[in-house]
């Protein structure tokens, strides 16, 4: 397979880019000629694999954390439509969350991303889609390749991308935490799933869910698998500050869906609505707010596993 490498050279800390001729090296080993392009800011990673696929190459693999790969998917794309649905997505993880990886098991070695790279073994992969209202008061879409959120994930995620990373991926996030928690109260939201009657509820937090995880290894949607055409929605209500915080340990594990305010099903589509400000988290970025309407894409790429 021809293969191209979307290259965060800023991910992990900026050690992808600092040690990139050793990385490159056993790549070449591995897999032998590939052709990378360098992402120089946000969204460049976008333009990069709609470039190589137009070039004919048949795998793109990011090189980065949870922000790279929504990228690559969103290159994937173009015009609502899969630019080639046979090309795989393939990863070599060096992020600081790696809630992607976490879903598949994937430790970050690089030498079990290159062996994923060197064989041929692919299966269908589901895609997310939201459509929602960017900080520009516009409606957008954006494809998301693990989890879309709301609630207080949303407000941490925002919390933990405006402040510093130098922590390192799990501190950085708890610091993110405790901020955005103290400020959090719980949002009535009108949701809608799969075109059924709207209920409103107090949301502490929502996530649609295609991977198991997010926010750095909260097993979020525990029996989520990435290729059955359905999103698992968790949806936390009601909790009130002090119950999340006391509870929230038990969603590391996954033990949080049989809690009594907490909802747990699969879906193909949700849509949601406020008249309080919500933000929409999707796999660890934050593009806009709802309103927002979020589907699932079955099998719409092909992943290298
Ligand atoms: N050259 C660059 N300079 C600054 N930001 C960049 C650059 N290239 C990409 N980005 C942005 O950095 C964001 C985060 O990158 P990425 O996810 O690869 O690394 P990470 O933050 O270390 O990992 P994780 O998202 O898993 O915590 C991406 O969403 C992307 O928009």
């Amino acid at each position: 397979m021809k293969t191209f490498l979307v290259v965060n050279p800023r991910s992990a800390g900026g050690q992808t880019g600092k040690r990139w001729a050793e990385i490159s090296g056993q790549v070449t080993r591995a897999i032998g000629d590939f052709g990378f392009g360098f992402t120089e800011r946000p969204l460049d990673a976008v333009r990069l694999t709609r470039d190589a696929l137009a070039d004919g190459y048949e795998c793109i693999a990011a090189v980065g954390g949870d922000g790279t790969v929504n990228e690559v998917v969103n290159g994937f794309f173009a015009d609502g439509k899969a630019i080639n649905p046979q090309a795989a997505l393939g990863l070599i993880p060096r992020g600081t969350g790696g809630d992607f990886r976490r879903a598949f098991g994937w430790d970050l070695e690089l030498d079990s991303a290159l062996a994923r790279l060197r064989t041929d073994k692919t299966e269908p992969f589901d895609v997310g889609l939201a459509e929602y209202v960017n900080f520009q008061g516009e409606k957008e879409s954006r494809y998301f390749a693990n989890i879309a959120s709301f609630g207080v994930s949303a407000a941490v995620a925002h919390e933990v991308n405006t402040g510093s990373k130098a922590l390192g991926g799990n501190l950085s996030f708890v610091w993110g935490t405790v901020k955005a928690m103290a400020k959090y109260r719980d949002r009535k939201v009108r949701l809608r799933v799969d075109g059924g009657e709207p209920e409103e509820l107090g949301i502490t937090v929502v996530a649609a869910s295609n991977g198991r995880y997010f926010g750095s290894g909260m097993c979020v949607a525990p029996k989520a698998v990435t290729h059955d055409g359905l999103f698992d929605l968790t949806v936390w209500h009601d909790y009130g500050l002090h119950d999340f915080i006391i509870k929230s340990k038990g969603v590391y594990n996954g033990d949080h869906i049989t809690w009594n305010k907490t909802r747990y099903l699969q879906c193909r589509t949700l849509e949601a609505e406020s008249d309080e400000e919500v933000f929409l988290e999707m796999d660890g970025e934050v593009p806009g707010r709802l309103p927002c309407r979020i589907s699932i894409l079955p099998g719409a790429i092909r992943l290298k596993v």
